[in-house]
């Protein structure tokens, strides 16, 4: 540090007063001409405007790889990590890396200067002959919303501050996840231990083309001036809390993952050392499709034993997020803790509800609960001890938002959040959110402190309530119904939503979807693992099951209509209160569901779907019709044993439709 204390050299003198007449003797106005800036050019007063930060904590006594070292030394490793992160696997050496903007050469200057010398690592000495080795590689460490806010508006096409301070951004031709371009590599370990083949999302690939793929990526995110580098966080839970690096090239990508992994704090940032799993994200870059196994130009590769994944050919940012989700479930059931794909909120005397369902089911929408704190919306562990969130935030679909339906959601897009792929008023900068013009699956990240009343830490005590969220089409399902047991697991294993196909030519039929533990295209080992996990705990913790259709009533898509949400909130919240656990039920046929007769604040007329249709012999057909879908699906399941106990699979199996 110069002797000043502002950083900047001593040498010259500050820029000369201009002189004015002087008033001090008239006892009008008081001197405020007497400290001048200490700037001696513009760029050095611009310097002076942003304060440096320095680490709150002493490092003394820390545990950790970068524990007690000279801050010098300690962002020398940071960056020979980065670097090492970033290496060439045939080169064997990382790029040179240098922290810092490379746009920003004024400060970059200062920080030569600030530290006597300069902290970018040099590579070990390699030939001359190697291009790669005469390039520096600029570090975009952690950057705060607010830097990211400005490369975002620079330097990438799209990026817009919406009114209400968001960021809006485009994530290019790919608006959704890609599971058919999601491989995983298959070697003697992951061969046995995951699940494979019809119905798995794991699609093989070998060690040799995911590293064709890495090099493809790294070599791409090595030629570009700058980098982003994320060190964060997943899970809550303090005792298998994993560390992630994500490496990207887009502002957008920093950002998002900023928002929904788990931020660390300067210290917990100081003593981060190697991460534990490492995204290479090069999405602006196709994978090449002469390479062994892709179908596409897109591909999500996984490689759990190098703890690495690769994204090519796609920009769309839940890939990095739902890809960490992968990871989750493949490693925390190796230590008995069951991922799940849920929100969860807790009310205020502590009872605790999980909210299962595929996209667009209502785990955002519900778990936001005005009254009800809120633990997570996505991605969640169920340990011995109870639940965490995975996250650092939510990702809500904003297609039709409304401020009076979903208020905290409304509230959370301010500054900080990023607004995917909508689109807003060219001057007002107005989000118009019923506007489908670039997708329907608009969508905004936000951390989760954005929700007033969200638990921090996010952790609660066991679920009491595991709620099953269906949105079907096919308007057959009663909004709610209380399942046992054997019956919960038969629709976690299903894993039932109902999807209308496209609404551009007219009216089309409703497409089921079964996708099993309700998020199939995450899971890494075979469903029945996790449902016998859930069997267990739900059984040891006495939590009860149910199944809340948030779609159709009066007859399917097109003729029907979507339950009010606000009838859906009664209908949790009557769960919540545990008064709908003693009211007084009726068995529906086909389904053997049990269906209560009344419900606070819902018409009762509704709670039977059959009332609804004004076509009695429509109704029977549909429900027979979604019955037979369902047993279909089924069948792959009717040759595995779930749990230790063959009663429990006997009884699942029979739990389903009966006609
Ligand atoms: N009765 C209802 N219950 C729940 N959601 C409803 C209902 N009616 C309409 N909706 C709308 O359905 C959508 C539910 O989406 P939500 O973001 O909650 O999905 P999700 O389950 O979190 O999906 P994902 O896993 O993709 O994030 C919201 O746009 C919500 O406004
Ligand atoms: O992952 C995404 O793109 C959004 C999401 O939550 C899901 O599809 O379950
Ligand atoms: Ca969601
Ligand atoms: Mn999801």
């Amino acid at each position: 540090m110069a002797a000043n204390g502002t950083g900047l050299p001593m040498a010259r003198k500050p820029l000369a007063k201009i002189v004015t007449d002087d008033k001090q003797g008239n006892g009008m106005c008081h001197d405020d001409s007497a400290k001048g800036v200490k700037a001696h050019t513009i760029d050095e007063l611009h310097f002076l405007q942003k304060k440096r930060s320095a680490p709150t904590t002493p490092l003394e006594g820390n545990q950790g790889a970068f524990a007690s070292l000279p801050d010098d030394e300690r962002r020398r490793q940071q960056l020979q990590s980065i670097s090492a992160s970033l290496a060439s696997l045939t080169r064997g050496t990382g790029p040179k890396v240098v922290r810092g903007d490379p746009a920003a050469k004024s400060s970059q200057a200062v920080e030569h200067v600030a530290h006597h010398h300069h902290h970018h690592v040099e590579a070990p000495a390699i030939s001359v002959s190697d291009d790669s080795s005469l390039k520096f590689t600029h570090v975009l460490y952690n950057l705060s919303p607010a830097e990211l806010y400005e490369q975002a508006v620079k330097y990438e096409k799209g990026s817009f501050i919406t009114s209400s301070g968001a960021l809006a951004t485009l994530s290019g031709a790919k608006t959704g996840r890609s599971p058919r371009d999601k491989r995983v590599v298959m070697d003697d370990t992951t061969q046995n231990e995951l699940w494979w083949g019809r119905g798995s999302p794991n699609i093989e690939m070998d060690e040799h083309t995911f590293l064709v793929n890495r090099e493809r990526a790294v070599d791409y995110l090595n030629s570009l001036d700058k980098v982003f580098v994320n060190d964060q966080f997943l899970n809550w839970d303090p005792q298998n809390r994993i560390k992630v690096r994500i490496v990207s090239a887009r502002a957008y990508h920093s950002l998002f993952m900023h928002n929904m992994c788990i931020r660390p704090t300067d210290e917990e940032l100081e003593n981060f050392g190697t991460p534990d799993f490492t995204i290479y994200n090069a999405g602006q870059f196709p994978c090449n499709r002469y390479t062994h196994y892709m179908t596409s130009s897109t591909s999500i590769d996984l490689n759990l034993a190098r703890k690495e994944m690769v994204i090519l050919g796609t920009q769309y940012a839940g890939e990095m997020k739902k890809g960490l989700f992968s990871v989750m479930h493949y490693l925390m059931p190796k230590r008995q803790i069951l991922s799940l794909h849920s929100g969860c909120n807790m009310g205020i005397d502590g009872d605790v509800a999980l909210f299962f369902g595929l996209s667009g089911t209502g785990k955002t929408t519900l778990s936001t609960d005005h009254n009800r704190y809120l633990i997570g919306d996505d991605e969640h562990c169920w340990s011995d001890y109870g639940v965490s969130n995975i996250e650092g935030g939510c990702y809500a679909k904003c297609i039709d938002l409304s401020r009076e339906k979903e208020p905290d959601i409304w509230n959370a897009i301010k500054f900080g959040t990023v607004l995917e792929n909508v689109v807003f008023d060219e001057h007002i900068r107005e989000v118009e959110y019923g506007d489908k013009s670039v997708t329907e699956n608009t969508r905004a990240a936000y951390p989760i402190e954005y929700i007033p009343n969200a638990k921090l830490p996010c952790i609660g005590p066991h679920p009491k309530n595991v709620i099953l969220l269906a949105c079907d089409a096919f308007g057959v399902l009663p909004p709610v119904s209380k399942l046992n047991l054997a019956q919960t697991m038969y629709h976690f294993i299903s894993g039932y939503t109902a999807l209308v196909a496209g609404t551009e030519d007219g009216i089309k039929e409703p497409t089921a979807t079964f996708s099993a533990c309700f998020g199939a295209a995450f899971i890494m080992l075979h469903p029945t693992k996790y449902a016998a996990m859930l069997a267990e705990k739900m059984q040891k913790h006495g939590a009860t099951g149910w199944l809340v259709n948030t779609g159709w009533s009066g007859g399917s898509y097109g003729s029907g209509n979507r339950i009010k949400l606000a009838y859906t909130r009664k209908i949790i919240d009557a769960i919540h209160s545990g008064s709908l656990l003693n009211a007084t039920y009726e068995k529906t046929d086909v389904f053997g569901l049990e269906i209560p007769t009344e419900i606070e604040g819902v018409p009762s007329e509704i709670l039977r779907p059959e009332n609804t249709w004004g076509d009695k012999k429509a109704y029977k057909s549909t429900l027979l019709k979604l019955g037979g879908l369902f047993k279909n699906n089924f069948e792959t399941f009717t040759n595995y044993k779930i749990g230790k106990d063959t009663k429990l699979t006997q009884e699942i199996l029979a739990a389903g439709p009966n006609f």
